[in-house]
């Protein structure tokens, strides 16, 4: 199932269009990477790509259909910082079920501990909770994912071990994911292609 974005515009209220005329396409299991400097709208695009947002000119679709309104989204996204994207009130289980029945395989490659489960998001550390962001936005029904500067705020070690546990889970489910940094290393390391916004 590709996912593609046709002729996507987009501003904010009655600012300058941020882009206008974005069209790509990506294919299951490529891995591709967004890049551009700051303040160019590759987050708002990854927003839309996620359903997020509705562009105002152009549209995103999958296979061939609209993005669901409803119900577990085919596209996920996770941000940078992870302490944004969980509801502080709720253990980690819980948070984790949000993205249907967690996969034991991965939670053990993304090395989390089975008793983080009952902690509460501001009792562990960054790293270790944006590992649950990763799994969370890995459920069953997730064909693409959207990594916006996903691993910039780890260390060298942690930013391995979630990119292995991913690509893994991406080769095996031919999921695609689109990487966005600013870290061109990592980037020519990981993407099939880089594309510019
Ligand atoms: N909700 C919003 N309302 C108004 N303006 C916004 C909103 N969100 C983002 N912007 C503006 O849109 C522009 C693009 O922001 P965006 O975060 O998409 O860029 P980016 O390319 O991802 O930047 P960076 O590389 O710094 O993360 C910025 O000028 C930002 O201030």
């Amino acid at each position: 199932m590709q996912l593609d974005a046709k002729n996507i515009g987009f501003r904010y209220g009655k600012s300058p269009w941020l882009f206008k005329g974005i069209n790509f396409s990506m294919q299951p299991g490529e891995v591709v990477g967004l890049k551009g400097p700051s303040g160019t709208g590759k987050t708002t695009l990854c927003r839309i790509l996620a359903g997020y947002e509705k562009p105002l000119e152009g549209k995103v679709t999958l296979g061939g259909k609209a993005l669901p309104e409803i119900g577990y989204h085919p596209v996920q996204m996770v941000f940078q910082h992870p302490e944004k994207a969980v509801n502080p009130r709720w253990k980690m289980g819980k948070t984790l079920k949000e993205g249907g029945r967690p996969d034991d395989d991965l939670l053990a490659r993304l090395g989390i501990q089975q008793e983080w489960l009952e902690r509460l998001p501001n009792e562990l550390s960054g790293g270790e909770l944006q590992r649950f962001c990763v799994a969370r936005a890995l459920g069953p029904g997730t064909r693409f994912l959207i990594a916006d500067e996903m691993t910039t705020m780890l260390d060298a070690i942690t930013q391995a071990q979630i990119w292995h546990a991913v690509l893994h889970l991406a080769e095996k489910r031919k999921m695609g994911i689109l990487v966005v940094s600013h870290d061109a290393k990592l980037m020519n390391r990981l993407c099939d292609r880089v594309i510019e916004l």
